[in-house]
């Protein structure tokens, strides 16, 4: 059985930066920020109903999606957020769960052959007998179906600091985009698993190294 673990945690809680490290371990790995991005691509599933529902004020001279200023709009204005929500979440949602079957579909066929073969359990197995979702809003939306939930977890003071600097973002920005989530302590509570990292970036590795390794 191939497993699912979603994997989330607050802005800035280092998601990317451990999705990046699982990928180059060579896991498989879903990333919501990403598809999302690519939806709202033109032609993309997303992209014509921003363009109705905010206005061309949200797009570039190329045709692109300001994400940032659509970013500033519906971080600082609840009803503009609520109203993005109602336009992209069931879109969003449908494409992570094909993307998560078609690569469970694939993995499994490649499992299948692995088998056939008779090899011994190697390596390439155990990373393809796990996948990985990385999913923002996994537990604010009501994501299922995963077997693990991982929390990357960060302090507060950090949290903040790492969303201004790496964002250019004022405190005050910074603030709203952390409040617009489920707090830290309310997410432990779902969580199978919490890598914290508020450390340096080796620390974080570590975690996730001991986190994989309970999977064997
Ligand atoms: C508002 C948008 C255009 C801003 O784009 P931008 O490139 O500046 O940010 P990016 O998409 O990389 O998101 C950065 C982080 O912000 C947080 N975030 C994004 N959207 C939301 C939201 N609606 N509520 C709370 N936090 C959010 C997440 O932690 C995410 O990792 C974009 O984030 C968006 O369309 N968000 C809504 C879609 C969504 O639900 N995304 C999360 C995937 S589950
Ligand atoms: N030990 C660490 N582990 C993870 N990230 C770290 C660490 N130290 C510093 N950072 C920095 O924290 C910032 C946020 O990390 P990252 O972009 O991975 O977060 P994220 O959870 O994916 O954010 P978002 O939800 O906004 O997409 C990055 O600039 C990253 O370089």
């Amino acid at each position: 059985m191939i497993k699912v673990i979603g994997l989330t945690g607050g802005i800035a809680s280092g998601k990317s930066t451990v999705v990046d490290f699982l990928i180059s371990q060579g896991f498989r790995v879903i990333d919501a920020d990403k598809v999302v991005h690519e939806l709202q691509l033109p032609g993309g599933k997303l992209y014509q109903e921003i363009l109705i529902n905010f206005g061309t004020e949200f797009f570039d001279e190329n045709k692109q999606l300001n994400r940032a200023k659509l970013g500033e709009l519906v971080f600082s204005d609840d009803k503009a957020r609520e109203k993005l929500a109602k336009l992209q979440n069931k879109i969003i949602r449908e494409e992570l769960y094909t993307r998560r079957d078609n690569l469970l579909t694939e993995l499994s066929k490649m499992l299948q052959t692995e088998n056939n073969n008779l090899t011994e359990l190697s390596k390439k197995t155990v990373q393809n007998t796990v996948i990985f979702m990385d999913i923002p809003l996994l537990l604010e939306q009501h994501y299922d179906g995963f077997d693990e939930i991982w929390l990357i977890a960060v302090s507060e003071n950090i949290q903040l600091e790492r969303v201004m600097l790496r964002d250019n973002l004022s405190e005050k920005a910074a603030e709203a985009r952390i409040a617009a989530q489920m707090s830290l302590t309310e997410k432990m509570k779902y969580a199978d698993k919490v890598i914290d990292s508020s450390g340096t970036f080796e620390e974080t590795q570590a975690q996730v190294l001991q986190a994989l390794d309970t999977l064997k």
